[in-house]
């Protein structure tokens, strides 16, 4: 197990580059399965989420090199059922592999996915999509089995758009006979991403980025090369960092449109958020004023920022009043923020942040990745230090997030938790001493210690 440790108070200023998107390479690496031809694919963010999804595949039996930010993978020899449930259970995305493996093998098998604790998350949209296009399905033992003779177009509903169901069918339909039709479908850019994929294997697929999409079946995809567009959610999280530190970012590849709905929220709150060459520029103000947001299927505001603008409201001026729609169980940071000496209270899927002049450095945990990602923009806002435990969440979705920000001025450094100190957090939580020590220590021990 891993931490962050932070001394707050510095204002970050610089150029940082946004990676490829996380939630875009995942299906896009699943979509590999379609074809026996080899595909490339650029800009592969350096993540956890990625490195398990790459040995998935391995164990399917698909050929893989990696080559600094490039995957070159070869799905051509495939044993759909052989699927390493362990690594399956740890991911999220790990689910989607069946639409693709049940569409070119007619027959796939997959455990329910592990991911972030968000929510409850169920597959059954999922699922009943498959069988609408004449997969048949059964659960057992915690597994997902399907088999279908052959898969036929059709209208598919949903009725939410989810985004994973909207990738499973999607890719289901590439090689189903006939048309599919998915009405109510997810409208995220990582949608767009994943048809603009697949077209480029020889899909045939109209609508993407709307809510319907028509997919017609074709006999067979073929190798293609595609570079992965630049992370939405990391570009938010360094935009609410310039936010929160009264910081001068500017962000290289930075999509200014997929990041809009949170660009709207910061320039009400009084950040400035300008365009810049091929990105956008962020500076802070001294103390930003408190705005209401709720969460939304895109374009709405993202669940997967709302953690890290529940930070900066912690700090604005005034109240805000923030509403999860998308998981019911995603408001885990809210009592770790609170350690930090946030005013915060939460009722069901709705919280009330109320501002505080300044956060308190504590001893705190990375319940799940965005958590973890809001508790480090706390952190480096808070008078003092803050440690931040099982940073392992983090790394899912950011790569070395530590070294980014100590470029752009923060003072932040990972570190092994000592043995004893681990066995005592998963026996008994935190001691009393623990979270006494890191508070107390001062910031020049912590320069000598930690080489800040
Ligand atoms: C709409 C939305 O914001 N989706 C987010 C969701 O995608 P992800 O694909 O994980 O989740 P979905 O979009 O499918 O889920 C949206 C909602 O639908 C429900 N649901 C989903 C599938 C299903 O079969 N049955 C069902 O009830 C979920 O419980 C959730 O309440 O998490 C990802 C990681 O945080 C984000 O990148 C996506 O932007
Ligand atoms: C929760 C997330 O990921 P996953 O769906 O993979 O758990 C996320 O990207 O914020």
């Amino acid at each position: 197990m891993e931490r962050y440790i932070i001394t707050g108070g510095t204002r970050l200023h610089g150029l940082v580059e946004v990676c490829g998107a996380k939630n875009a390479v995942l299906p896009i690496l699943a979509a590999t399965l379609l074809s026996a031809e080899t595909c490339v694919i650029h800009n592969v963010p350096q993540l956890q989420d990625v490195v398990l999804l790459v040995e998935i595949l391995e164990y399917l039996g698909a050929k893989i090199k990696w080559e600094k930010k490039t995957l070159i993978v070869n799905a051509s020899n495939i044993n759909p059922t052989e699927v390493p449930e362990e690594t399956m259970k740890k991911m999220r995305a790990s689910n989607l592999v069946l639409g693709p493996l049940l569409s070119r093998f007619h027959s796939a098998r997959a455990p329910f996915p592990g991911g972030c604790a968000i929510g409850s998350r169920p597959m059954d949209y999922h699922i009943k999509g498959l069988e609408q296009l004449g997969a048949s399905i059964i659960e057992k033992y915690g597994n997902i089995e399907a088999y279908a003779h052959k898969l036929t177009g059709d209208t598919v509903y949903l009725d939410f758009p989810s985004v994973g169901a909207t990738e499973n069918i999607m890719m289901a339909a590439t090689l189903a006979e006939g048309v599919t039709m998915i009405r109510n479908a997810a409208r995220e850019p990582e949608i767009v991403d994943l048809a603009l994929f697949l077209k480029s294997m020889g899909a045939k697929i109209e609508g993407a980025g709307s809510d319907n999409i028509q997919i017609t079946g074709v006999a067979k995809l073929h190798g293609a090369d595609h570079t992965v567009i630049p992370d939405r959610i990391v570009a938010g999280t360094y935009m609410l960092a310039a936010a929160i530190t009264n910081g001068d970012l500017v962000l290289r590849n930075a999509v200014a449109e997929h990041v809009e709905p949170l660009t709207v929220k910061l320039r009400a709150s009084g950040v400035i958020v300008s365009k810049n060459g091929k990105g956008l520029r962020v500076r802070g103000v001294p103390r930003v004023k408190s705005v209401d947001l709720k969460t939304m299927p895109y374009p709405g505001f993202p669940t997967d920022i709302q953690p890290q603008m529940m930070a900066l409201m912690t700090v604005a001026q005034g109240t805000s009043v923030i509403l999860e729609n998308i998981f019911e169980n995603r408001f885990k940071h809210a009592d770790e923020l609170r350690r930090m000496g946030a005013n915060i209270i939460v009722e069901g899927r709705v919280a009330v942040v109320k501002g505080v002049k300044r956060l308190t450095g504590a001893m705190v945990e990375a319940t799940d990745l965005r958590a973890g990602a809001a508790l480090v923009l706390a952190g480096m806002a808070a008078e003092g230090i803050t440690v931040i435990e099982n940073i392992g969440h983090i790394d899912r979705g950011y790569h070395r997030l530590e070294q980014k920000y100590a470029l752009l001025g923060a003072r932040i450094v990972r570190e092994k938790m000592p043995r004893e100190e681990e066995q005592e957090i998963k026996q008994d939580g935190l001691s009393r001493d623990q979270q006494e020590k890191f508070p107390l220590i001062s910031h020049k021990e912590m320069e000598l210690n930690y080489k800040i």
